[in-house]
């Protein structure tokens, strides 16, 4: 590699459970010997996405290229925790040859985007694109849109329609997934209100899994730091964000006899308390095998990833994360079954 050419960096956001995650795994398994980096963020304390990446078992995909920055949304950490990542990266002896960067599902790209000006790093990194993942049902059942009588109150402030809007204003490529779940006619018409929403130029694709080229999607070459003004967004820095419009906590679950049970309890506690995202692990009687949970919305699925490592203690854990003032104890309690 160039040793002057600066290291290309890609940021992927998109709402919570829309897709970023397997999107990661998909270009990772397209790595073809190339050294990628990863920063993963999430919104809750406890970090699934990471530990579901090094256990994904892809050739090439090492644990110590994934850097998991938990507890927090990175547009709100940059000085803490993004740019001392970005600069152990760099100053390895055999640096990454491409970062990529998977946001919380809360987060806000563009404060993000600017930390890469920063003197240490823009000189040696630039954002070769930001990529936005779009939960195509979820937007279809109109999640992320306000009604005509919510948007007729004086103090009308709708914080999933805001993190979206912000999301889609920053793209230079916009993936409009879970095709797989859509009809032809309503990806038409999805696609045509996210034109309305973006910068003249950007991509947009429907995809399922992820499913996109590497070399397109690392290979933007946007130099998004050098355009940030033509991305104008509601909230420009992290201090605009406000988080406390939403919460996450983890739930410790003891070992479980049957996870298609634990799964049919989980669909009907997500709908009772409108929960946006659950995720996690569970331990099974019996069962060698850590169990994972996917819940966006009332989707939920599950599988077992990988064998619980010698000396690993078997704890099931879920993470739930909603708007504010979620009822943690019922949600604990009904989850447990203590309820
Ligand atoms: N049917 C369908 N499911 C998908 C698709 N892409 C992702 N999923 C599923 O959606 C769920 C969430 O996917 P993730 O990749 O974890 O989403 P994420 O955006 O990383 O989630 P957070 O990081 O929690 O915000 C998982 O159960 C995935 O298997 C798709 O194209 N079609």
């Amino acid at each position: 590699m160039n040793r002057f050419r600066k290291i290309p960096a890609t940021v992927i956001t998109g709402f919570l459970g829309a897709g970023k995650t397997t999107l990661v795994r998909h270009l990772l398994s397209q790595a073809d010997g190339r050294r990628i980096a990863l920063i993963v963020n999430e919104f809750g304390d406890v970090g699934v996405d990471g530990d579901l990446l090094s256990a994904c078992g892809i050739e090439g995909c090492r644990e110590d290229d994934i850097i998991e920055l938990a507890n927090g949304c990175l547009c709100c950490t940059v000085a803490d925790e993004f740019l001392p990542a970005m600069e152990r990266l760099l100053s390895r002896p055999l640096p990454p040859e491409h970062i990529i960067i998977e946001t919380s599902g809360l987060a806000l790209p563009k404060p993000l985007v600017k930390a890469f000006d920063w003197p240490d790093v823009r000189s040696k990194v630039t954002v070769d694109g930001v990529v936005v993942v779009v939960d195509g049902p979820a937007m279809a059942a109109g999640r992320f849109e306000s009604t005509v009588e919510e948007r007729a109150r004086p103090d009308h402030d709708n914080p999933l329609e805001e993190v979206f809007d912000d999301q889609l204003a920053c793209a230079d490529m916009v993936l409009l997934n879970k095709a797989d779940l859509m009809e032809a006619g309503q990806i038409e018409a999805l696609a045509a209100t996210l034109k309305g929403k973006l910068r003249p130029g950007v991509k947009l694709v429907a995809t399922r899994q992820g499913d996109v080229d590497a070399r397109i999607l690392l290979g933007l070459e946007a130099r998004a730091e050098d355009d940030l003004d033509a991305r104008p967004t509601l909230h420009d820095t992290a201090q605009d964000h406000n988080h406390d419009d939403f919460e996450s906590f983890a739930v410790p679950v003891g070992t479980v006899g049957d996870p298609q049970a634990v799964a049919g309890r989980l669909g009907q506690i997500i709908a009772r308390h409108d929960i946006l995202r659950l995720k996690g692990f569970l331990s099974v009687a019996g069962k060698d095998m850590r169990h994972v949970v996917q819940a966006v919305g009332g989707r939920i699925s599950g599988y077992y990833d990988r064998p619980w490592k010698p000396g690993e203690e078997r704890a099931g854990q879920l993470v739930v994360i909603g708007l504010k003032g979620l009822d943690r104890e019922a949600i604990r309690s009904s989850i447990t079954g203590d309820s």
